[in-house]
């Protein structure tokens, strides 16, 4: 389903709602550049670090597009999603069952979650709204839940703290959304809506707090405008 969410006026804040959830795999691949590529690269770091077995967790799976990929590529390892909306595990409930996979999605805070020892986690886009004084804290769990060498992948949107810098990229990134086909005035909804509620961090802040976490490397291995994704091994 097309993406209109914003095409109406909007008098409150972002959240993964029905409306959303309904028309999310369209909104992403319309909002988040390159987002097929970065989950191409997601998919194949994911699939190496289970190449002998184990478990990955998403953290804030929404529609699971990402486990269902995996999940046909490699039956033989243990998937867990986690989100926090209901409205997306629907869907994402849906689309496993079409698709004829074996994933297992879970409504749960990803903050309040007890994770096992795993070999991979990702989180795609999900950590920039969560608040920035828990998001810290939610990056060690991370770090301490995966076994030695294990991976966390994850996707930000990025700001630079060089203020024309910053904001070139903004009108760059907002130049790509039009030629995805929003109006400016979706646009400027969109961007109020998502004020205080997706808060993001420049690529040095996510990566000392990978550092600080427990991390022993972390690095952007894709980054187009004011989007990354970043690896950090422990
Ligand atoms: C931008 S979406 C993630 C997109 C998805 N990872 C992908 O690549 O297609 C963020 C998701 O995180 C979920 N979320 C936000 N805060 C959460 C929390 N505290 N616990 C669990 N899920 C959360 C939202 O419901 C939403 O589905
Ligand atoms: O549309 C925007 O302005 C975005 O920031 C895109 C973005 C994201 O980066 O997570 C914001 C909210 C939706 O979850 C989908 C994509």
């Amino acid at each position: 389903m097309n993406d209109k969410v914003f095409a109406k006026p909007i008098k409150k804040q972002f959240e993964f709602d029905e409306e959303v959830a309904a028309v999310f795999d369209d909104m992403l691949s319309r909002s988040v550049p390159f987002y097929e590529e970065s989950q191409e690269m997601t998919r194949f770091f994911v699939l190496k670090a289970l190449q002998n077995g184990g478990i990955m967790y998403d953290l804030g799976c929404s529609t699971a597009s990402l486990l269902i990929s995996i999940a046909k590529q490699n039956p033989d390892v243990t998937l867990i999603g986690l989100d926090n909306s209901e409205a997306m595990l629907e869907q994402a409930g849906k689309k496993a069952h079409a698709f004829n996979v074996d994933i297992n999605l879970l409504n749960a805070d990803i903050l309040e979650y007890d994770y096992e020892k795993a070999n991979v986690f990702v989180s795609n886009y999900t950590l920039q709204f969560i608040r920035p004084l828990v998001r810290e804290e939610l990056v060690k769990k991370i770090a301490d839940a995966l076994k030695k060498e294990g991976v966390f992948i994850f996707s930000e949107k990025v700001i630079s703290h060089h203020a024309k810098l910053n904001k070139d990229l903004i009108e760059h990134y907002y130049d790509f959304k039009k030629k995805q086909g929003y109006s400016e005035f979706e646009i400027a909804q969109k961007r109020e809506a998502l004020e205080n509620v997706l808060v993001p961090y420049s690529e040095e802040e996510n990566i000392k707090m990978a550092k600080n976490a427990g991390f022993s490397h972390c690095e952007v291995v894709f980054r187009w405008a004011n989007f990354a994704t970043f690896i950090a091994i422990k």
